[in-house]
């Protein structure tokens, strides 16, 4: 039975494997549930998984925030099924694995709808340990991995620097963005008691933030704002004070994170992320530098709730999976740069 390296075991046997692993349509294929899988990390995740020839991946998304473009490549492959669905509603479906990433992940898209984000976190994930759970898929080839982000705010955190996996999230529970943060906090409740209770093999990943090619244009995140802004030759806006911290970690990286845990015995939960720290002002200085050095850097208002300082200690990580990020920030940028060029239509000045 995994174990996460804090004496978090399954009090129960697991669960016996479904009978319908033995019926006349069995595949040997690994099938992959990917929720969310149309988003920005789910779409890197699921071009990663389809490297491997003996992956079918199936992904189930309500477009929310998501976009079919992110996957078109794949659309009509054999080996791949793309579902139109919302995870607050039951699936009935066959799978080895799932990697459910369904959530609204910007802030001022869970704000827009923080009933619709709440369900998704709590309702959403009881329907995939629902379906884990009748599948029984947790054997040696088929584990459940979830992904969360416990939430990282509050006021007796902002003097620390390192979040280890200890860290229990204290958030403030009426806040505007508790609906993302207790949600997620709730989602990891479930999928220990569903692992201690049931048996499931669970995987939790804590993951940081995250940049890269095929984000949101207009999302409201940092990184994606100030590339955006940059191209368009429009102020880099810097919320107040300018002198929180975020640690981003460039997809590819991320991506390898969460197929390591999935792939290991440690149930988690385990930090995904990049060290490396930079002021809000610091990343506008790289951004102004590296792509648009003409670009004025403003300040602006800030919303309530923001986190002064984001840093995963990633110890757990390198330990546990032999993980770490590879992708320098300032080698991240020019890559989301053109992809952003692509899309919004301009092309560098010569
Ligand atoms: N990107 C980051 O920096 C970051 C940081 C911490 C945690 N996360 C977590 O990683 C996951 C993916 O984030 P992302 O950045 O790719 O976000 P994203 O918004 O690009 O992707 C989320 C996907 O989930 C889909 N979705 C939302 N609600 C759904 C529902 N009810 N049913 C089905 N599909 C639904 C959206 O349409 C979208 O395709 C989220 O769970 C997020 O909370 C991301
Ligand atoms: O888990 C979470 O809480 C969230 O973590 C991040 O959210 P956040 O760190 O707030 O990310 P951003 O919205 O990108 O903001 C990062 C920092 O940049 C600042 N910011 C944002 C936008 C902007 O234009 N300018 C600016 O200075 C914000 O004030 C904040 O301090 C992720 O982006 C979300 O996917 C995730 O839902």
């Amino acid at each position: 039975m995994a174990s996460n390296g804090n004496n978090h075991v399954s009090t129960k046997p697991p669960p016996e494997p479904s009978p319908l692993r033995k019926a006349k349509f069995f595949q040997a294929n690994m099938r992959i549930l990917v929720t969310g899988g149309a988003g920005f990390i789910g779409s890197h995740l699921v071009d990663k998984l389809m490297e491997n020839e003996k992956n079918e991946v199936i992904v189930a998304d309500n477009y929310f925030t998501g976009s079919k473009d992110n996957l078109k490549k794949w659309i009509g492959h054999p080996r791949f099924e793309l579902i139109r669905h919302d995870v607050t509603e039951p699936l009935l479906i066959e799978v080895d694995q799932i990697y459910h990433l369904a959530c609204p992940a910007s802030p001022i898209f869970y704000k827009y709808n923080p009933v619709k984000t709440i369900k998704t976190n709590v309702i959403g994930t009881l329907n995939m340990l629902g379906l884990a759970k009748r599948t029984g898929a947790r054997s040696e080839s088929s584990s459940l991995c979830f992904y969360s982000h416990r939430l990282l705010r509050s006021t007796e955190i902002h003097s620390c620097t390192l979040k280890t996996e200890t860290y229990w999230g204290n958030a403030n529970p009426i806040g505007v963005r508790s609906c993302y943060d207790e949600g997620k906090r709730v989602a990891e409740t479930l999928m220990f008691d569903y692992h201690r209770q049931h048996g499931i093999e669970i995987r939790i990943a804590r993951i940081f933030n995250t940049y890269g090619p095929r984000m949101n244009i207009d999302d409201g995140r940092v990184v994606s704002n100030f590339i955006a802004q940059a191209i368009r030759d429009e102020p880099l806006t810097v919320q107040l004070p300018g002198t929180q911290t975020r640690s981003f970690c460039y997809v590819s990286d991320m991506v390898n994170g969460l197929m390591r845990l999935m792939a290991g015995d440690n149930t988690g939960p385990i930090n995904i992320g990049n060290p490396g720290e930079f002021t809000m002002l610091e990343l506008a200085e790289n951004v102004k530098e590296l792509i648009n050095p003409e670009v004025k850097i403003i300040t602006v208002e800030n919303t309530p709730d923001d986190p002064r300082q984001r840093k995963p200690d990633i110890t757990k990580a390198k330990e546990l999976l032999g993980w770490e990020p590879k992708v320098k920030l300032r080698d991240g940028l020019p890559l989301m740069e053109e992809d952003f060029r692509d899309r919004l239509g301009i092309s560098r000045k010569k």
